[in-house]
């Protein structure tokens, strides 16, 4: 029996998340949801079957021609499992709908910690979401963090972390924000949120970040330095990250010295040019009085996509940590 997967809220992540759900053979799609009638909506409902997010607007997918199959409220009686991707903190106003539906919800990292009953990145805590029927996938940035230091973790004693997130200011189909011209402290009062948001994974790591906007849709790029006690082979942290599917190393030497140029990559590798990997450069891995340096980028649109899928898994208890990795990048195409 599959686990029946229900997306509420068809948008950047919700679509890629509905796609990556179809592509495993332990669950599927039994339907999306949209609030207005656009071209999204449109797709998702030659795709998947579209639900409205909100009952009262059936009537306007039928005014413009849209199939409609019923209301998020005939979605959930369907389902499963629901994959909440609506805007930041609407998930948590959604969530007593799951409750009463019955189904267990996954929400995303726009949401407070408090939403779920835990946190969740593959790599540092599969196990907590074992059983469990409400779960929270941390967000890009959190989780592009949460897998190096899971890594790192794993082969020294860390003493404390600093990270600098220059963040993309929106994703590439945003066309009523952005910045146009300018680098935005965000937030101006430092720290940023990330570094309390890698601790509901992480909670034994020290760390400390902060945040700025710049003016591109392309990648978020983190600059991480780890305080490490005792002595640290720069070699052993790049091979075990080359033995990582879900890291990417990238070198300078070959090409790729910007953002640019790995989506450039990106494009000619994968659909909507997704990187499910931390790109993460090689030659900026490097240990300095004491402490690793590491420059990284974040496909914002697309690193939490295989975290969602073994979340699924770990609710319902289908696989391991490590058998559910390996079919998620299996089947992603993660190699
Ligand atoms: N875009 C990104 O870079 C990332 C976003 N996230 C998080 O994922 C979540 C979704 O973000 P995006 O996909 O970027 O947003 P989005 O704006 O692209 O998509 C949100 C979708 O939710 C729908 N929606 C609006 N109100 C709704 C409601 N009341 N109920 C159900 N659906 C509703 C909208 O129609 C839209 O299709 C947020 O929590 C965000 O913080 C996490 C990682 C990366
Ligand atoms: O999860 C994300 O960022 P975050 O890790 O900085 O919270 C996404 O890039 C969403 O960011 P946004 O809130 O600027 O759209």
């Amino acid at each position: 029996m599959k686990v029946k997967v229900a997306i509420n809220g068809y948008g950047t992540i919700g679509k890629r998340v509905a796609d990556a759900v179809s592509l495993q053979d332990d669950m599927e799609v039994v339907g999306v949801t949209k609030t207005k009638p656009d071209f999204e909506a449109r797709m998702g409902a030659e795709k998947y079957g579209l639900y409205a997010a909100i009952p009262d607007r059936v009537k306007a997918f039928e005014d413009a021609g849209i199939e409609v199959k019923g209301t998020i409220e005939d979605l959930l009686e369907k389902a499963d499992i629901v994959v909440d991707c609506s805007p930041g903190k609407v998930g948590a106003e959604n969530k007593p709908l799951y409750e009463k539906a019955g189904v267990k919800a996954i929400f995303q990292g726009g949401e407070k910690a408090h939403v779920a009953e835990v946190s969740f990145s593959s790599l540092a805590n599969y196990d907590d979401a074992v059983g469990k029927s409400f779960v929270r996938v941390v967000s890009c940035n959190t989780t592009g963090l949460a897998r190096v230091l899971s890594i790192l973790r794993d082969m020294y004693e860390l003493r404390k972390v600093r990270a600098t997130m220059i963040r993309r200011v929106v994703d590439p189909k945003e066309d009523k924000k952005g910045l146009v011209n300018g680098i935005m402290p965000d937030p101006v009062k430092l720290p940023s949120h990330h570094a309390e948001d890698v601790k509901t994974v992480l909670p034994d790591v020290n760390i400390v970040t902060t945040a700025f906007k710049v003016p591109t849709t392309l990648m978020h790029l983190h600059s991480i330095a780890v305080e490490i006690d005792g002595n640290v082979s720069v070699d052993d942290v790049i091979s075990r990250f080359d033995e990582e599917p879900r890291i990417m190393l990238f070198s300078k030497e070959e090409g790729f010295t910007s953002t640019a140029k790995i989506i450039e990559f990106a494009r000619e590798y994968r659909l909507r040019y997704d990187l499910f990997e931390n790109a993460v450069w090689r030659e900026s891995i490097n240990f300095h009085d004491g402490e690793l340096y590491i420059t990284q980028a974040i496909h914002q649109e697309a690193i939490v996509v295989p975290e969602n899928i073994d979340a699924i898994r770990a609710m319902f208890e289908l696989a391991d940590k490590q058998e559910s990795m390996k079919k998620t990048n299996r089947t992603l195409g993660i190699a």
